[in-house]
């Protein structure tokens, strides 16, 4: 259960995503931003329409998906609205900004480049820009850094067979196992079963981890990092239909055969002979198991990813 000290904090952290009324609103006079009396030397933004919220790291987020009517707005104007508000937030120690940009108000992208923002990320339909306020070096963290691609190692344990392709866009053809990116909130489990299910018409149930692989400066991950984590799953149906645009070749072939062909990618060996060392000696000597329970974020869960503990993990580490 959550004690007091965490519901002070969660009002507090919900106070901070309001729009900002005392500090940028002429002492209590104004509800409206923008409107503070300018700090010493520098001149009070013209109204635009745009509310910036400020963050729990003393930054603010401004959004132009708030103005009204944008096409009616300069970049003129814009201009000199940024400016004199970066100048008035400099003055009252924010730290840094964040410009949330619609796509189709990109011209103002430039606008705010000029004033020094860089790009921090783009999604579909927006990019974000930011500017560092506060001395030295920006400690903003910065976006996504690796892309994560899951495959299954898909064992019939009644036969010993386990379920390779060969992908159709590559310039060598080598057995490996299917699998594919994974979507923005999905668990890793679910990826490698839905990529297997979409790539041989295979279905099958998420057992364990077995290994992950992080490799920099990847070229299918645009250059930057990529993780792969192979999982083990077990079969539910054995009938392959497999995906024509995306695999030249799909079977069920000797674990023992594929551990030891040269026509597999180098990590796919390796696992072939992690994997046929589980399939001999026990399973329990590789999984990775997966646990799940409630995060500190309310109504959210986590996956935890670990080595089975033995039964008696509790009294030999006496926590009873
Ligand atoms: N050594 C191995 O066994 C291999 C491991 N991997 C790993 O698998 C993961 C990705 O799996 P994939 O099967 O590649 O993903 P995936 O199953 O999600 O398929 C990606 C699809 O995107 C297409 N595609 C990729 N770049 C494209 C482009 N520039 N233009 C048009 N279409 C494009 C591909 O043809 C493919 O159909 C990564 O983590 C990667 O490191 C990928 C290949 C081999
Ligand atoms: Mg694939």
């Amino acid at each position: 259960m959550l004690g007091a000290g965490w519901w002070a904090r969660g009002r507090g952290f919900w106070r901070l995503l309001q729009p900002l009324e005392p500090r940028f609103g002429a002492g209590g006079r104004s509800r409206l931003p923008l409107r503070q009396h300018a700090a010493q030397g520098s001149c009070r933004p013209a109204e635009i329409g745009l509310q910036p919220r400020r963050d729990k790291y003393g930054g603010l987020s401004v959004s132009l998906s708030q103005l009204r009517s944008p096409e009616s707005l300069g970049e003129a104007t814009f201009q000199r609205w940024l400016q004199d508000s970066v100048r008035q937030w400099k003055a009252e120690g924010h730290i840094a900004v964040w410009l949330h940009v619609p796509i189709l108000q990109s011209r103002f992208i430039a606008v705010a480049a000029e004033q020094g923002f860089t790009f921090h990320h783009a999604e579909s339909h927006s990019a974000t820009l930011t500017l560092w306020l506060a001395e030295g070096c920006s400690r903003l963290p910065i976006y996504a850094t690796h892309q994560l691609g899951v495959a299954g190692a898909v064992l019939d344990v009644h036969t010993g067979k386990v379920l390779v392709v060969q992908d159709r866009n590559k310039t060598t053809n080598a057995w490996k196992f299917p699998g594919g990116l994974s979507e923005p909130g999905e668990d890793i489990g679910n990826t490698a079963t839905r990529e297997v299910f979409e790539e041989t018409g295979i279905k099958s149930e998420f057992k364990a981890l077995l290994s992950i692989r992080q490799q920099h400066r990847h070229p299918g991950a645009f250059g930057k990092s990529d993780l792969y984590i192979i999982c083990r799953l077990e079969p539910s149906s054995f009938s392959i239909s497999f995906c024509q645009q995306e695999c030249l070749r799909c079977e069920w072939m000797d674990l023992t055969e594929l551990a030891k062909t040269k026509e597999a990618t180098p990590i796919t060996s390796n696992i072939a002979r992690l994997l046929l060392y589980g399939y001999r000696e026990g399973f329990d000597k590789i999984d990775i198991t997966m646990r799940e329970f409630p995060a500190v974020y309310t109504g959210l869960f986590y996956k935890l990813y670990h080595r089975q503990l033995p039964e008696d993990w509790r009294n030999t580490t006496n926590l009873q």
